[in-house]
């Protein structure tokens, strides 16, 4: 069987500082909204050590960790007038865009890269806002952004130079594996897929848990191996060179266990056209948060 691939070691702030891909960046870097996502992607900025005095946060909520590196150098909550950033990362709930966004004007116009995370909410979304000719990425990034361990897909406009798009790279990298895609149609299934993903990964670990339980399973036990099972598979998919479908084959002798199980998850009736539903489901919800 081939050797799993090493795990890379993570980057340190100290071993980053100075030499990342984020060392050079002039600055500042607004970050507007610092919760679960946008608090992962400037956890990830700091670790590539991005200088905390080049970073602007607006948040009305601020975390204690985010509060903390204020005491660092961060600017939070400044009056943005006046900001010309290099980049400005939107990173506040798509419903809460039309009211929050459009103070923030004008922070565009000064040859800045304007970067939202923000699920359906549009390219044209932003020009609208931000004016027209305002260079744009639409990215969708995932939770595991939170170790390093992100999927994020992007698409640009035609005003994103090759130096922007470069830019962007390197703030939403710092959180994982950057895709770019050329049509901005496809990251409503993009946020289907790998931005609502871990969800459906982490409803895996629950579900398997209660169907332990049905077959007899204290809950602690069930709850227990379901989990280590689940992020044990994962970080084999994640480390083996082999495909996913090879690595369930690995696990399934004729006419054994798993067999008996894949063939009900497995049926016309099984996972896939499940799957399909939900994803189209979540596809189709994103349209609509396009507003
Ligand atoms: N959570 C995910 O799995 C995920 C994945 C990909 C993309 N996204 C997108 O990321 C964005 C943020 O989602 P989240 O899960 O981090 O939500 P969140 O609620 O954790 O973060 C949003 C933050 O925006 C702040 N905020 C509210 N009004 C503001 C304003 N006027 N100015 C500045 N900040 C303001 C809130 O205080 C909050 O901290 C959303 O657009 C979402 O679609 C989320
Ligand atoms: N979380 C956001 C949502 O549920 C976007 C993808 C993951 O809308």
């Amino acid at each position: 069987m081939p050797q799993p691939k090493s795990d890379p070691k993570p980057k340190t702030r100290a071993a980053a500082a100075g030499a990342g891909p984020l060392a050079g960046l002039k600055g500042p870097i607004v970050l507007v909204g610092a919760g679960k996502m946008g608090g992962a992607l400037l956890d990830g900025w700091l670790r590539l050590g991005l200088d905390p005095r080049k970073i602007v946060v607006l948040e009305p909520h601020p975390s204690a960790d985010v509060a903390a590196q204020a005491i660092a150098g961060l600017r939070l909550n400044p009056d943005p007038a006046g900001l010309k950033p290099e980049a400005v990362v939107l990173a506040v709930k798509p419903q809460t865009a039309p009211e929050a966004l459009p103070p923030l004007a004008p922070l565009a116009g000064h040859g800045g890269v304007m970067i939202s995370i923000m699920a359906g909410r549009t390219l044209g979304f932003l020009t609208q806002v931000f004016g027209p000719g305002t260079a744009a990425v639409r990215a969708m990034p995932n939770t595991p952004a939170a170790i390093g361990r992100g999927m994020t897909v992007a698409v640009a406009n035609a005003a994103v130079t090759a130096a922007g798009r470069t830019l962007a790279q390197n703030l939403l990298g710092a959180t994982g594996k950057v895709d770019w895609v050329a049509e901005e149609d496809l990251i409503d299934a993009v946020t289907a897929v790998s931005g609502s993903g871990p969800a459906y990964v982490f409803l895996l670990a629950e579900s398997l848990a209660r169907a332990g339980v049905a077959a007899g399973l204290p809950p602690d036990l069930a709850r227990k191996i379901a989990r280590e099972t689940v992020a044990g598979a994962g970080e084999l998919l994640y480390r083996s060179p082999l495909d996913a479908a090879t690595l369930r084959k690995n696990v399934t002798s004729p006419g054994g266990t798993t067999a008996a199980a894949l063939d009900v998850l497995m049926a016309a009736d099984g996972l896939d056209p499940l799957l399909e539903k939900a994803i189209a489901a979540a596809t189709k919800r994103s349209r609509e948060l396009a507003g």
